[in-house]
């Protein structure tokens, strides 16, 4: 199922993608300020319940037509892909915060993005398994931007100082490559510099090897998703 997923090829133009994407991207955004309306508004239970019977409303009609399971990730013919439903990067997922990552063929990666109420750990701060979500994504951005794409075999993150709810950027780069494993390095950087640093190795698959091996993958193999 991973396998058929990761090599599904898109077959929707440039057209279709930017019109889907004008419609179900401020959606998203709308049912992101949802969430973090759930986590911080002080209107009064009787409120809430109305609002609940309401958004409960909203689910039955969205729900009345869905793929099964998860989004999974389209691959175009340029080999990059749209990982719609992605965690941190999706454009369907209000959960995602979401990170617009840019990428250069040398092999880095970077994003400026911001963390709200629903990203909390501690008080005021990011949640650490939010830090290496990130994290993981934007060291996998980088791996597959210099053209070795794979899935991550181990990430290690150093915590150097709290990082703050907020404006926050994150950085990744190749530090140095061997056959199918690839590491990578990164940090997230907040208003008081670096505040966690992050190691990962990156392996192309064996299926993704045994496929490439076959000769059945159709154009460039897929680098990373978009
Ligand atoms: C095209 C591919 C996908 C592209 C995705 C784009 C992502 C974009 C961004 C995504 C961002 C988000 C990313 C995510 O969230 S990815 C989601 C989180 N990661 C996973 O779920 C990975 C789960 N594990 C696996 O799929 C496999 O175990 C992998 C692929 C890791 C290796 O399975 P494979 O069957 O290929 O391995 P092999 O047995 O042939 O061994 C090969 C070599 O590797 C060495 N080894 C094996 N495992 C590990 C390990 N854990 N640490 C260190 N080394 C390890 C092994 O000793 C051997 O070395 P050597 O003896 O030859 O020296």
């Amino acid at each position: 199922m991973a396998e058929a997923r990761a090599f599904h090829t898109e077959t929707a133009t440039d057209e279709e993608i930017a019109a889907e994407a004008a419609v179900v991207g401020p959606f998203t955004d709308a049912v992101r300020a949802l969430v973090d309306a759930t986590i911080r508004s002080t209107v009064d239970l009787d409120e809430i319940r109305a609002a609940q019977a309401e958004i409960e409303a909203i689910t039955e009609r969205l729900t009345k037509e869905q793929i099964p399971g998860g989004y999974g990730v389209r691959y175009r013919t340029d080999g990059t892909g749209r990982a719609w439903g992605n965690a941190v990067i999706g454009l369907r997922n209000p959960i995602a915060p979401p990170l617009t990552i840019s990428t250069e063929p040398s092999g880095r990666a970077s994003a400026d993005f911001r963390l709200g109420a629903p990203y909390e750990g501690p008080p005021g701060l990011v949640h650490g398994g939010v830090i290496s979500l990130i994290l993981d994504q934007v060291l996998g951005h980088a791996a597959g931007a210099g053209g070795r794409p794979g899935m991550t075999g181990t990430l290690t993150i150093r915590y150097r100082q709290a990082t703050p709810l907020g404006e926050l950027r994150a950085e990744a780069w190749i530090d140095r490559a061997e056959g199918i494993k690839t590491w990578a390095k990164g940090r997230i950087i907040g208003p008081d510099g670096p505040t966690a640093e992050a190691e990962g190795l990156f392996i192309l698959p064996r299926w993704a090897r045994e496929r490439i091996a076959r000769g059945e993958s159709k154009g460039p193999s897929p680098k990373y998703f978009e």
